[in-house]
């Protein structure tokens, strides 16, 4: 009978019996109970602990160990110290029935099978292990907590011959009180568990013995800090619970002993020979790790969900731009500088990078693999590069969640190590096939494996790589620093062929970090050396300056000066695309790394309609939204070919932004592929950007000098992306007022 399918007049899981009636075994009956889904029966070795069991409403009935109790029960939870099962499972044996599961929450399982197996001379079907991951350092049924196994885990371990429809239950019953179920073999199971939870008790209630036995007790205690009362609190635990799981989990408890043991002894040579920079690894490494275990364990604990508040944007008109500024490095350019800083030899200062936002993914998977990386200010990091191969295995999968930028920088990366690793990420990229990427991997000899072809989680294995030869068959930049990253595990020369765009920041940054790379329009050669540390400065961001200079030639009586630009040949191209049609622009010239580096500036002028080529707009496309812009305040009609043939998410954008120029009473038709854009002056009102940053921008500059004013809204990942906006914005003298 499914679980589901509830007779009439019967709970759910209807009667189960609790035998250790104590904080855990309470939590579950009073969990249950509260729930309405089961009647529970004690059963405990103290009488006091049921009769208050009763009266606090943690069960309903006294239970006995007879025939006719036993024999009525659908469920019976062992929650008994680990080494008082077997002598429980003993007295059980002759009374049960196969229908009934049986299980326990002991935080051992090795020792509970073993128990079982003894009393029983087998492992019975109906016998599945069970573990919850929650608890405190309290003990008896006055401490248990209904609410105790909400977004915790419980691990399950079933054996082979489980019975699959008890072990449904099973997970049912966890699921019902709100945990997360996960399965487990025991013998990992108890690996796992001495690491993560045994091994904390030991150390805790070692400390506190050691302490307070030795010569200054009395002082030790009284001026002991927060940090002593957060380090010892599980040394309140139970001791015979915490007896009897180290008498029965032996083996693994000692292997995890050891290991820490030697790396106290480290420590110990650390301090003993004033080793600052091996102490100060250990702490960056493990203050990075366990924020980023705070902070996943808080997403679970909400559920998973961030709390997204919806935001809106005003541009209020009749503004002006006037001033200087000076942007922060744009966000991918700052997930590249990491990654080559952290493949360097040597210590790297990168200024001026924005660490916000999924830029702390890249840092975090190299932290994960033991580069230390020190913030020094808010927008100032120093690298400890570990050189192209020194990275170390992660102790668990890395993980890109949503950040595509991550995950194209880090799978070459992976793909060139010694060591075998598993890349995973959130659901929304997860199953989503990334072929160039994927193909990249193996074109550069690694082994890549997936359950879905191409797709997310997958697992690298390394292999001898080979020479690696790569032909682009698109302007993806991400995808060419892939290639570039890819190029630095070749035992010799690499080739990497392009498609379009003549000088990126990819090839500026790795000249920088001294990597001889060679090349032109049609493609380049990397050499296989080593990268060196260095400091840079970013350049700031060139789709923001993009969008302040459009403003600027938007509004009457401005004048906008970037200090800080460092364009690339797309970037520079636009911009002097922008000064063929009217605009006042004075860029930079081109500096010795090959960017047009230094100051830009621009005020008002009248644009003219233009025409796009269909390669125009290919090339643009990342900035076709502001071009449309651009058309829609020109004097006449403008015409942008080829959008029907751009990649579905440029279309869409240009789509979307031909529909809010409609909405702002500015013509517009697509004609054979073609955007037409008839310039008037727009009116005004309240759009939606669908949560996409360059739309979100774009719908904005409409707002330059339309009749009313343009609220955006859905803005969330505009500020994410730009978080100066507000500040920039303000500081240059018109307002983007941001709303929540
Ligand atoms: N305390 C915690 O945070 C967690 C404990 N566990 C596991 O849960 C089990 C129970 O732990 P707690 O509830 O914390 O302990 P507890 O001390 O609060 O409860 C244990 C209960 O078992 C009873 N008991 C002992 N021997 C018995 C026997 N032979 N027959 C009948 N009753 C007997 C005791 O009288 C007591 O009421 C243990 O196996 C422990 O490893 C699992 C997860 C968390
Ligand atoms: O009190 C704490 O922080 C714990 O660690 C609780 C705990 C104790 C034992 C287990 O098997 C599982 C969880």
């Amino acid at each position: 009978m499914s679980d589901d399918l509830t007779p009439p007049g019967k709970k759910k899981f209807g009667n189960v019996m609790i035998i250790g009636l104590g904080m855990i075994g309470g939590s579950f009956a009073k969990a249950l109970k509260e729930r309405g889904l089961a009647t529970l029966y004690g059963v405990d070795r103290r009488e006091s602990e049921l009769t208050l069991g009763v009266s606090t409403g943690v069960i309903d009935f006294h239970g006995e160990l007879t025939f006719d109790c036993v024999s009525k029960m659908d469920v019976i939870v062992l929650a008994t110290p680990v080494r008082a099962m077997e002598s429980v499972l003993h007295d059980l044996k002759p009374l049960l029935s196969s229908h009934t599961l049986i299980t326990d929450v002991g935080s051992t399982k090795g020792s509970v099978v073993t128990a079982a197996q003894r009393v029983f001379g087998y492992m019975p079907t109906h016998f599945i292990p069970g573990h919850p991951i929650a608890g405190a350092e309290k003990s008896g049924v006055l401490a248990s907590n209904s609410k105790l196994f909400e977004k915790h885990m419980a691990i399950v371990t079933p054996l082979p011959d489980s019975s699959p429809v008890l072990l449904d239950r099973l997970h049912r019953l966890w699921h019902a009180v709100g945990a997360d179920v996960v399965s487990m073999d025991v013998e990992h199971h108890d690996h796992v568990l001495a690491s993560s939870s045994h091994l904390p008790h030991l150390l805790a209630y070692t400390l506190v013995d050691a302490l307070a036995n030795g010569d200054r007790s009395q002082d030790i205690f009284r001026f002991a800090a927060g940090g002593f009362r957060d380090f010892t609190r599980i040394a309140s635990s139970d001791p015979v619970m915490w007896r009897d799981v180290f008498l029965a989990n032996k083996e693994a408890t000692l292997s995890t002993l050891d290991h820490f043991t030697e790396r106290l002894a480290d420590m110990r040579t650390a301090i003993e020979q004033g080793d600052g920079a091996s102490m100060f690894g250990v702490f960056t490494r493990a203050k990075s790790a366990r924020d980023h275990f705070l902070r996943l364990l808080e997403q679970r604990t909400k559920g998973g969900q961030k709390e997204v508040r919806p935001v809106s944007v005003s541009v209020l008109p009749a503004s002006v731009i006037k001033g200087e500024v000076s942007l922060l490095g744009d966000k991918s350019l700052s997930h590249k500088a990491i990654t080559i800083a952290a493949l360097s030899d040597g210590v790297s200062e990168i200024r001026n990078i924005d660490l916000t936002g999924d830029v702390r993914i890249t840092t975090q998977a190299f932290r994960d693999m033991g580069v230390v990386i020190e913030e020094v200010a808010a927008d100032q990091l120093r690298v400890h590069g570990v050189g192209r191969r020194g990275l170390k295995a992660p102790i668990a999968p890395i993980n890109v969640h949503q950040s595509r930028e991550s995950l194209y920088l880090l799978l070459p990366v992976l793909a060139g190590q010694t060591f075998s690793v598993s890349i995973t990420a959130d659901d929304v990229l997860q199953q989503r096939p990334m072929s160039d990427l994927f193909s990249l991997v193996r074109k550069m000899g690694g082994e890549i494996v997936s359950e879905v072809e191409d797709c997310l989680p997958a697992t690298l294995r390394p292999k001898s790589p080979t020479n690696l030869s790569f032909e682009m068959r698109s302007g993806s930049e991400r995808l060419r620093m892939a290639a570039f990253l890819a190029a630095l595990y070749s035992p010799q020369v690499s080739k990497i062929k392009l498609d379009g765009q003549t000088l990126s920041h990819c090839e500026v940054l790795l000249r920088h970090f001294r990597l001889d790379v060679k090349g032109d329009s049609e493609g380049f050669e990397l050499p296989s050396s080593p990268l060196v540390g260095s400091d840079i400065i970013l350049s700031g961001d060139e789709h923001e300056t993009i969008w302040l200079v459009l403003l600027a030639t938007l509004l009457p009586g401005s004048e906008l000066v970037i200090c800080n630009a460092g364009l690339d040949s797309d970037a520079y191209a636009l911009l002097s695309f922008l000064q063929s049609i009217g605009a006042e622009v004075a860029l930079p010239s081109k500096s010795e790394r090959g960017l047009y580096e230094g100051n830009v500036q621009a005020c008002f002028a009248e644009l003219k309609a233009f025409s796009l080529t269909n390669e125009q707009s290919y090339q643009f496309r990342d900035e076709l939204p502001l071009l449309c812009v651009a058309a829609a305040y020109a004097k006449g009609e403008s015409r942008l070919q080829g959008i029907n043939t751009l990649p579905y998410q440029y279309e869409d954008r240009v789509l979307a932004l031909a529909d809010a120029l409609k909405q702002m009473g500015v013509a517009c038709r697509m004609e054979n592929g073609e955007l037409v854009i008839a310039g008037s002056v727009p009116v005004g009102g309240e759009l939606d950007c669908a949560g996409d940053d360059k739309l979100a921008l774009a719908l904005l500059a409409i707002g330059a000098r339309s009749q009313q004013v343009v609220k955006v809204n859905d803005c969330q990942k505009l500020l994410e992306e730009f978080n100066e906006l507000e500040s920039v914005t303000r500081q240059l003298g018109f307002h983007c007022q941001v709303t929540k």
